[in-house]
């Protein structure tokens, strides 16, 4: 970050805050802040593009904290009214853009001529409306920092008197403007008085296209901060950030990522899953490993691992991250997924690694700006699986993104054998675990699906073989997908070496009813096998009787017929001789001896089913 002094300014700042910029360490300004602020706090609408870690958060907090300070110097603000509203995409970040204020307003002199700027945390599950409510009556805040769910339902109470509001701050703008929120910013945008400023901050804000319109911004000046120009050097990529990749098979990325997390020096690292279900599973098999590495001296110090994802209560989330930017241990691991991938400053990462791209191509940058922030040195390495995958790397170059290939860290027999067994011991402890990995390969091969770039991540060419034996399978799950599996085995196994009968589960509940449906299935089994032993017993036996009984009765049908026939011929013939015949007599007698025959037929017919019938309610 290039330097210009607070004084530079051309618009200049309530010296309380320049104090407090020195203060926080902040000797001069970066390049966003410099370009951003005086047009913003001079009433121009802004759009700020600038790199990860360029520090855009204080380059709306300062313009925010000017047009209060304004504000009041004309009239205090009336009850139940605010002055400025920031939108933030995730809780988390709402919570660290509401201390960054704070930590500026720690300074606002306490006998000033300005009452006391004060904020209010605006996020869902923390606590309820009502008591956000009750908070905003009671604590008069000026300034509101929340996630669009509930800054839309606060704004909808009658307790809340928009008009007053000056700016309207949307952090990670090209998020809050796609599909998943837009209805709620332009809702919330509703609410808000036409006179006021908009700025709309993010590393990737150029994806929200026109979309930045709906925020009924006029006239916006667009700021676009870049790294440094050096030759070689990313303009969308901060220089302190170097970024690389390693390209390897599906079943290593885990060894690969265990290797690097206890033999690589670094203090902080963030580690990217696709999935929830992912996170949870993959902490599970990592705590157990790193507890075993240490038993055995494998490792020389313990390693701090925290979960975060989004399935969590937003409680224990943000007392997760809290822990994990608080952590002072010698090495400190974050599992988790892209809903820490934006905004979070949290200092002294120096390692991010993503065990599989982001669906989304921009997700990409924010996920590896979570180092190499504020100049400081940091490394990002993406692994790719072999193969087609391997195209990212120049579909990112397209995008100015250059990646640097890294080899892979080579894994000792030794090493490989010990992992490979301390996992399936792992996972045989409990089925539950089993099961758990199940629904997390199912679920990664759904998000597989979701990428963005199609053509590189094919679910055709997706190596599922690899991709099971990573997340402890032995057998591949029931998926429509599995008609992609080169070579599928029979019955989806892969080996035999886990034996389902008897793989049990810890909680005990879970262990009754799979020994039940066992019991159950086995009984089920054996009734089947008795029944067609005995049907095909009882086929073998009778069925030949059966036939010759049936023809029996067929012949004697015959017989009877024939019999009848003749009688009728022998009376015609009679009849003939006593001469009293005539030709429709005749016809008439022919007539009669066939609805004769008809007629017995029908009888024998009805009193076949009657017996039918009869024999099934003898059941
Ligand atoms: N003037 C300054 N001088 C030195 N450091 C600064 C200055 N302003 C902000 N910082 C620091 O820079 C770091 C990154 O700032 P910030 O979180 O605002 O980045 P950002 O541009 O919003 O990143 P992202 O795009 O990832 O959200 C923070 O730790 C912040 O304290």
């Amino acid at each position: 970050m290039s330097s210009t002094n607070w004084d530079d300014l051309s618009y200049k700042i309530q010296p309380w805050i320049k104090d407090a910029m020195l203060s926080l360490g902040f000797s001069h300004m970066t390049p966003v802040q410099a370009s951003t602020i005086p047009l913003l706090s001079q009433n121009k609408d802004v759009v700020v593009q600038a790199v990860t870690g360029s520090g855009k958060t204080m380059a709306f907090v300062i313009p925010v904290l000017e047009k209060i300070c304004r504000i009041f110097l004309d009239e205090p603000f009336k009850k139940s009214h605010f002055g400025a509203l920031v939108v933030s995409p995730t809780r988390e970040l709402a919570k660290q853009i509401e201390a960054v204020f704070n930590s500026v307003l720690e300074y606002q002199p306490e006998r000033s001529a300005l009452p006391q700027i004060k904020t209010q945390l605006l996020v869902g599950s923390i606590q309820s409306l009502q008591e956000d409510l009750y908070t905003f009556i009671s604590k008069r805040p000026q300034i509101l920092v929340g996630t669009p769910g509930r800054i839309n339902e606060f704004l909808r109470s009658s307790s809340v008197k928009t008009n007053s509001c000056e700016i309207l701050i949307l952090d990670e703008a090209d998020k809050l403007l796609d599909m998943s929120f837009l209805s709620s910013i332009e809702s919330i945008v509703r609410f808000l008085p036409r006179q006021r400023r908009t700025g709309l901050f993010s590393a990737t804000v150029s994806s929200a296209g026109n979309d930045i319109f709906k925020t009924g911004m006029t006239n916006p000046v667009k700021i676009t901060v870049n790294s440094s120009s050096l030759p070689g050097a990313d303009s969308t990529v901060p220089t302190s950030l170097g970024l690389c990749y390693m390209v390897l098979q599906a079943n290593m990325k885990l060894k690969v990522l265990l290797q690097l997390l206890t033999k690589y020096r670094y203090h902080k690292t963030i580690v990217y899953f696709p999935t929830c279900i992912s996170v949870t599973y993959f902490y599970g098999i990592f705590h157990h490993l790193f507890c075993k590495m240490l038993q055995e001296k494998r490792i020389d110090d313990e390693i701090a691992l925290f979960s975060l994802h989004g399935k969590l209560e937003a409680k224990p989330r943000m007392k997760t991250l809290s822990k994990f930017t608080e952590s002072t241990e010698e090495k400190s691991v974050l599992f988790t997924t892209d809903v820490a991938a934006r905004g979070l400053d949290i200092p002294d990462v120096d390692l991010v690694i993503q065990v599989d791209p982001p669906t989304d191509p921009d997700m990409f940058l924010h996920r590896c700006g979570r180092t190499g922030r504020a100049n400081k040195v940091g490394k990002a390495v993406t692994m790719l699986n072999k193969g087609r995958e391997e195209d990212y790397v120049g579909f990112m170059d397209v995008k100015g993104i250059t990646l640097e290939q890294m080899s892979v860290p080579k894994i000792e027999l030794e090493f490989s054998e010990w992992y490979d067994s301390s996992f399936r011991q792992w996972e045989l402890e409990d089925r539950g675990r089993y099961d758990h990995a199940v629904r997390s390969y199912v679920a990664y091969v759904m998000y597989y699906s979701k990428h963005v770039a199609s053509s590189i991540f094919r679910i055709r060419t997706l190596d599922y073989k690899g991709l099971a034996s990573m997340y402890g399978l032995t057998r591949l799950p029931k998926m429509p997908e599995n008609k992609y599996v080169e070579d599928f085995p029979e019955g989806g196994f892969l080996d035999s070496s886990i034996n389902f009968d008897k793989y049990s589960y810890l909680d005990k509940s879970k262990e009754e009813t799979r020994l039940y449906e066992l019991k159950t299935q086995e009984r089920k089994k054996e009734r089947r096998a008795k029944t067609m032993k005995k049907k095909f017993l009882d086929e073998k036996n009778t069925s030949w009787s059966d036939k010759s009984l049936k023809k029996g009765t067929k012949v004697e049908r015959r017989v009877k017929m024939k019999r009848r026939r003749e009688a009728v011929e022998i009376a015609i013939a009679q009849k003939e001789e006593e001469g009293d015949s005539n030709e429709a007599e005749d016809r008439e007698k022919e007539k009669d001896w066939k609805e004769a025959v008809i007629e017995s037929k029908r009888r024998k017919k009805s009193k076949k089913q009657e017996m039918v019938q009869g024999s099934f309610d003898d059941l």
